[in-house]
């Protein structure tokens, strides 16, 4: 039975991702009231005062909208503790600063995380101790093996929490809704009606001072790897029996063992590009390369598009593209399914305006699906119909529904240890073809749609 979480402590209590995702979402939590009380504690390896914190938390959690009563006591009463997470002693400190069974939530680069769960071998954990571990979740297919090894040497597969807060989107759980609550969609959820499935994360957002960790990662590993493929294993997953956690990520890990890049090609199924200087919205930005804290040896894409195919009964032949990019000109952030055209349109109608598709936007949530239809005027003419619906928001936010997952500790939402694997090995040949520069690096200005030739030609 899973223990009550008595603290939450969260490493890397003064990062960007704390201060503007973390707190944010759990101060909604606290304020709906879902979870038992819990103490707060934050931990930095800068000095940081009591005073400094609270007021640093407060402001977050008002960012995320919650100024309940709860809410503001957590604030009120939490502490910061200045600490280096990879040396023993001061878990040891850290622990000892602990109400009841601590949740440990590693909001810390990727080497860092490696580092510390290292240094927890010599730590007496407490029973019943909670992970949730950020992402990227190791640096690479090998050292992901390896934190899973040391994992599982600290604490059971069941305590710990992979976080991929898109797994918390509201838009990405209706999909299960929407598959399997619909008798008419799984008929048509085949090879045989499908012609392609695209999943696009296009941000206006540019590198907004996260060098010292994009710069290592790319567009590749922050986005593909580490989000999308886990959304495309929920479009692509055979019907779970249930949405329990062993039941649905057993049912995405098969559809991830079964995808690899299209046609076993990585330098033939993917692209990359990085940004020159250019322009969002009014708002200047400088080449990637001159951004403070960028390496331009490291050679790193901002925008990618991989195609993957899943070797399947249900989806053999058809491609997915996975694509995500940064400072481009227009957020477009969905999962397009395109149908295939009808076998025979009879004689007689004319227009084209191609094959169906269902649109499922994961900002704004909202859901459409373009039809043709014989239009108004010529009645033989095919015309294209819009039926469209925005879905409710979610009563919390991603990171509200991570952290709700982790302080009941029930892994659902999180991610297992072979899905992650999963994830690294099929992006593996796309790293290696690139580091051998079997791809070009592309550019295209900050503020534009992606290099002209990509427009003009699909992968
Ligand atoms: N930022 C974002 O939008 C998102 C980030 N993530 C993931 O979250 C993780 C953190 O990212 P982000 O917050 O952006 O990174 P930051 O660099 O902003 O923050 C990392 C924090 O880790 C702390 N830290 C580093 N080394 C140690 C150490 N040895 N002991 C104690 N604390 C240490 C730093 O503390 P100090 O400041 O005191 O030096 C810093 O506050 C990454 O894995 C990232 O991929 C995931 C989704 C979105
Ligand atoms: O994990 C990440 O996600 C964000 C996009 O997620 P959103 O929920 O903020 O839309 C992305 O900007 C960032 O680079 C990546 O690390």
């Amino acid at each position: 039975m899973a223990r009550q979480i008595g603290t939450l402590v969260i490493f890397g209590a003064g990062g960007d991702l704390a201060r503007r995702l973390l707190l944010p979402g759990l101060g909604q939590l606290v304020d709906l009231g879902r979870n038992p009380d819990f103490r707060l504690i934050g931990v930095g390896q800068n000095a940081m005062s009591n005073s400094a914190w609270r007021a640093r938390v407060a402001k977050s959690f008002e960012a995320g909208g919650a100024t309940g009563a709860k809410a503001r006591a957590l604030a009120a009463e939490t502490e910061y503790l200045k600490a280096d997470v990879t040396n023993p002693d001061d878990l040891t400190r850290i622990l000892a600063a602990c109400t009841g069974t601590p949740a440990l939530y590693f909001a810390l680069p990727p080497q860092v995380t490696i580092a510390a769960c290292a240094a927890l071998a010599h730590v007496d954990l407490p029973a019943g101790t909670v992970f949730g571990l950020e992402k990227p979740f190791g640096t690479d297919l090998k050292s992901a093996v390896a934190l899973n090894r040391q994992l599982v040497k600290l604490i059971p597969e069941q305590q710990i929490h992979r976080v991929d807060h898109f797994l918390g989107k509201s838009t990405v759980l209706n999909l299960l809704g929407l598959r399997f609550a619909n008798r008419i969609l799984e008929p048509v959820w085949n090879a045989d009606n499908i012609e392609r499935v695209d999943i696009v994360f296009d941000e206006k957002l540019a590198l907004e001072g996260r060098a010292g960790y994009y710069d290592h990662a790319g567009a590749l590993i922050d986005m593909i790897q580490s989000h999308l493929l886990l959304v495309m294993a929920l479009v692509a997953m055979e019907p779970p029996s249930s949405i329990d956690a062993e039941d649905l990520r057993g049912a995405m890990a098969q559809a991830l063992r079964a995808t690899s890049v299209l046609g076993g090609d990585p330098a033939g199924s993917s692209r990359r590009a990085r940004y020159t200087a250019g322009a969002i919205g009014g708002r200047k930005l400088p080449s990637y390369v001159k951004e403070p804290g960028v390496d331009p040896k490291n050679r790193t894409e901002t925008l990618t598009e991989v195609v993957f195919g899943i070797e399947n009964w249900r989806w053999a032949g058809v491609p997915f593209t996975l694509r995500s990019g940064k400072a481009l000109e227009r957020a477009r952030k969905e999962i397009v399914v395109t149908f295939r055209e009808v076998p025979h349109l009879p004689a007689g109608f004319s227009g084209k305006p191609g094959p169906a598709a269902l649109r499922i936007s994961l900002s704004p949530d909202d859901i459409s699906l373009d039809l043709n239809i014989n239009g108004s005027g010529d009645p033989f003419t095919i015309d294209r119909v819009v039926l469209s619906t925005e879905f409710g928001a979610g009563e919390l936010g991603p990171y509200g529904e991570v952290l709700s997952g982790l302080l009941s500790n029930d892994p659902t939402l999180s991610v297992r240890a072979d899905e992650i694997e999963e994830c690294w090995r099929i992006v593996e040949p796309v790293l290696a073809a690139w580091k051998k520069d079997a791809v070009k690096l592309e550019s295209y200005p900050a503020g534009s749609a992606g290099p002209a030739a990509w427009r003009r030609s699909r992968l």
